[in-house]
């Protein structure tokens, strides 16, 4: 029997993981089988395929996605035992007024007395959830929990997810002004552009903590770090190199931003309308926002024109960060020879690495599914690890630059390869090390507030003090 339902899922298109006996009747057995789907529109298929086996039952399923996300995937811990009322009297009242007196006198106290030292909020609207757009604050907390897990995971940060029902600016600053005194930083996450600009710059002249927009600064990070190794091993230099990004929100502006500041000077945009320049028809009747504005001025001189397959001659990078499927992939024939694309909308990309592979020796995508996943999750942990043990107001350009160094320097030169410009999401080196370039280049701009620490925890002499 277990051998047809295995066929029967094979046959459906389903591949076989787990097998668990669940019971054993003398003329049954109940089997938990584990069906992995390429495709969710698989599912059904596979379902029916195994009622269609003379003889079985399909009991029940489960998604395993789903179960995962079951309850949310965070939770919080208590750090100390609370066995006596001794334990209480500390940990609550009335020792723990002595505590918030003696913040109360020095405000600073709460870096050392409070979750603030290692706690950043992952603040979102739900207006640029991934690549799936606004679909609200509800929906969007998978994401920011998933946010959260990442920071602790690979940096030992606390990250609480906070969603907001309002995609007003001015609400926005308000309210994340009013949660700073919890955290040690901001990291705002999927608030769609131009509104995220304004935010973000709001937000950072107003607070003494790190505000960094994820989706604009770590993916900016992450693409330069791929770009630095891509071009190693093609041979190339930055400053010769033609470049066409396309998705000109969050992510598209703050990548053409740091790949200027690398020296790349032949940069072409499109937004959903095309190619941006200053003869564009919005840019001349002056409805082109205010970011796009600055765009057309600073790229494209030769005001080429079209969809993103129309104005791909001759580029030697390609950077989608807009939506699935913009790029046609017989247009990337006419990229220059040794062609790299970094197809990174979420979760679907561009264009696909099976499609592109003909015309393209670099591929890179922002799923974990391919090789070369530039993803800002290889930044966003370490930046702020690094942030949050020296202190710092606020993450500089060198610290941005510094963090993309840090990732490509990961990769030693001898072992790239097409498949290999930047390390995996998983190497547990990659945040660590952006950590120590981070409080390196704060170190040296004059950013770091303390000396710095090892990984979060200052020394607790201090404590011993105030705790009598
Ligand atoms: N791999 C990674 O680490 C990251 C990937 N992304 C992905 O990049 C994409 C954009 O993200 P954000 O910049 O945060 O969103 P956003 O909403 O700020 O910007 C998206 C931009 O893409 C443009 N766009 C949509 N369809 C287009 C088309 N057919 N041609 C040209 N432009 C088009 C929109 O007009 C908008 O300006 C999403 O798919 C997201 O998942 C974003 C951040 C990190
Ligand atoms: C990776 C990420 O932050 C995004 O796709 O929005
Ligand atoms: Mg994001």
């Amino acid at each position: 029997m277990l051998g047809r339902v295995a066929t029967a899922i094979g046959d459906a298109g389903g591949t076989i993981g787990a097998i668990d006996i669940v019971a054993v009747e003398d003329d049954h057995a109940v089997r938990d089988i584990t069906a992995i789907c390429s495709e969710e529109s698989e599912w059904a298929g596979i379902v029916a395929a195994i009622e269609g086996v003379d003889g079985t039952r399909v009991l029940d399923t489960t998604d395993r996605t789903f179960q995962m996300h079951l309850g949310g995937k965070i939770e919080l811990h208590s750090k100390s035992p609370l066995k006596t009322r001794d334990d209480l009297s500390m940990a609550y009242t009335p020792g723990v007024a002595r505590v918030c007196e003696a913040i109360a006198e020095d405000p600073d106290k709460a870096f050392q007395y409070t979750i603030k030292r290692n706690t950043v909020a992952v603040v979102s609207d739900g207006t640029a959830v991934l690549g799936l757009g606004d679909i609200g604050p509800a929906a969007a907390m998978p994401v920011m929990e998933g946010k959260a897990v990442l920071f602790k995971e690979f940096a030992e940060v606390d990250a609480f997810p906070i969603c907001l029902d309002t995609t007003d600016p001015d609400e926005i600053v308000s309210i994340v002004k009013a949660l700073a005194p919890t955290f040690g930083g901001i990291n705002l996450e999927d608030i769609s552009a131009p509104r995220c600009f304004e935010i973000e710059d709001r937000l950072a002249a107003e607070l003494d903590i790190p505000v960094f927009h994820d989706d604009q600064h770590g993916t900016a990070v992450v693409t330069l770090a791929a770009l630095i190794n891509a071009a190693k091993l093609t041979g190339r230099k930055l400053s010769e190199m033609r470049v066409l990004v396309t998705g000109l929100g969050a992510a598209g502006v703050a990548v053409t931003r740091i790949l200027q500041s690398a020296g790349v000077t032949e940069i072409v945009g499109c937004d959903s309308k095309g190619a941006v320049h200053v003869d564009r028809a919005d840019y001349l009747d002056g409805t082109m926002n205010a970011v796009k504005r600055w765009y057309a001025e600073q790229t494209n001189p030769e005001r080429l024109s079209g969809r993103p397959g129309d104005v791909i001659d001759g580029m030697d990078l390609f950077v989608g960060v807009s939506g699935a499927r913009v790029m046609p992939a017989e247009a990337l024939a006419r990229m220059n020879r040794d062609a790299i694309v970094f197809a990174m909308a979420n979760p679907n990309p561009e264009v696909t690495p099976e499609e592109a592979a003909p015309f393209v020796r670099v591929m890179a995508t922002g799923r974990s599914d391919y090789p070369n996943q530039i993803n800002n999750v290889l930044c966003f942990p370490g930046i702020f690890r690094g942030a949050l043990d020296v202190r710092a107001p606020q993450i500089t350009e060198a610290m941005k630059q510094a963090a993309a160094q840090a990732i490509a320097d990961i990769v030693p030169e001898e072992e790239l390869r097409e498949d290999y410009i930047v390390p995996s999401v998983f190497n547990r080196d990659v945040a660590p090390a952006v950590a120590e370039a981070v409080k390196r280049a704060a170190r040296a701009d004059g950013e770091a507030a303390v000396a710095g620490t090892e990984v979060g925890y200052a020394p607790t002499d201090e404590l011993h003090v105030a705790a009598g």
